[in-house]
């Protein structure tokens, strides 16, 4: 859960990724979720003869601050994926959205291996991924499962069913309940707000229960303000009647905005910074090493006997052993930092007392002086 001490003026730092089929409705989910128009919707000047030139997918950064009502701030960047599963082959749109999100950790490795620290170093990390997924009605489609199994390892993946008002309560249950067969079928990991009924606090525990039976997420979206019986409120209206986009009962929006921005903004961020970062790091300098064993080596490996598989099982070991060194190093260093401070803060601590102490201890002298002076 969100601790208050994190508040800071500037805002906390989230990197919210958004991939889903042009038209889906990434656009209005942003601008509904931000409540403000981010990213500006180009469909009234669309362009017929564009419609074959089959663009590959971009990512595309914008910035904002939101406020939420208790005041917590988030410096927010939304990442949006315009073109994706507009090409035939759809193999280059998933390196380019894994690339984006490796090259974050790119950044950040290199820079945790430089001597001299970037004071101005933005750490870029994509904190979740929010996937549409088509109302079809159906289960997952072939390349929602391929884009779910490849960033999934490397970054929170959060489904959702887009434009959920065109399913009727009955199908939208049973499509929820196929989409979250085919994630367990096919191993997909998926964010699901993960808790420990033992260490957790109850209300944290029973908060992440209730967002795991929503998933995945059923939205709606609009920007536009209805008006019924003289109360405003965001929806779609349709000739038979209005959605409410802020509705539990008409969606999950609601509950997805609080679980990102407020009760799991910690949790999508740490698990992003402790464990799939440090899975990739570790796997990146695994194979940097492995890569200048397999030079050095390559006569071993072509000899191919017994002897040679042992010596490569020890290099492995080696390695291991190496990266869980580096990994050990670098939290010496850490909490040789913090002991440093602690000292510090406990130096400037007592020359304050003493600092205290010495002028309370020449007030009466000075007082002394004072009177004397007046007489
Ligand atoms: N029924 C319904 N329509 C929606 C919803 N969200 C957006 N739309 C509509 O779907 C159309 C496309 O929405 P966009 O937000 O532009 O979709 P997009 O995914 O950003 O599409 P591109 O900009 O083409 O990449 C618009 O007419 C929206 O009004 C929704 O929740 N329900």
């Amino acid at each position: 859960m969100r601790t208050a001490k994190k508040t800071s003026k500037k805002g906390v730092p989230f990197n919210l990724l958004v991939v889903g089929d042009a038209g889906l409705g990434r656009t209005a989910f942003v601008n509904t979720l931000c409540e403000k128009p981010l990213i500006r919707n180009d469909n009234a000047n669309f362009d017929p003869s564009s419609a074959a030139s089959m663009s590959p997918v971009e990512v595309i950064p914008y910035q904002t601050d939101i406020t939420l009502e208790d005041g917590f701030r988030i410096s927010l960047t939304i990442l949006d994926t315009p073109h994706f599963n507009e090409a035939i082959d759809n193999e280059n749109n998933f390196d380019i959205i894994l690339q984006y999100v490796e090259s974050q950790y790119d950044n950040v490795l290199e820079e945790e291996t430089r001597i001299k620290r970037n004071a101005k170093f933005c750490d870029d990390r994509v904190h979740a991924l929010i996937y549409f997924i088509s109302p079809t009605g159906h289960g997952l489609r072939e390349l929602d499962i391929e884009l779910m199994k490849r960033l999934a390892p490397r970054v929170n993946v959060i489904p959702v069913v887009a434009k959920a008002d065109s399913l009727t309560a009955e199908e939208l249950k049973a499509t929820k309940q196929m989409i979250l067969d085919d994630i367990a079928y096919y191993h997909i990991p998926v964010y699901n707000f993960p808790y420990d009924e033992e260490e957790d606090d109850e209300a944290l525990v029973s908060l992440s229960k209730s967002l795991r039976s929503k998933m995945p997420f059923a939205i709606v979206s609009s920007d536009r303000l209805i008006d019924i019986n003289g109360s405003t409120i965001r929806g779609r209206a349709y000739p038979w009647g209005v959605v409410d986009v802020d509705n539990p009962s008409h969606s999950d929006f609601l509950a997805l905005r609080s679980a990102i921005f407020s009760s799991h903004l910690e949790d999508l961020q740490s698990i992003t910074n402790n464990q799939l970062y440090e899975t990739y790091r570790t796997e990146k300098l695994s194979a940097s090493h492995l890569a200048m064993d397999s030079t050095s080596s390559f006569s071993d490996v072509n000899s191919g006997n017994q002897q040679d598989q042992v010596l490569r099982e020890d290099r492995l070991r080696a390695i291991e052993l190496s990266v869980q060194r580096e990994i050990e190093e670098k939290r010496r260093q850490l909490l040789a930092r913090e002991d440093a401070l602690r000292a510090l803060e406990e130096k400037i601590a007592a020359s304050t007392t003493a600092m205290a102490n010495t002028s309370v201890s020449t007030l009466p002298s000075t007082a002394n002086s004072a009177s004397q002076s007046q007489t």
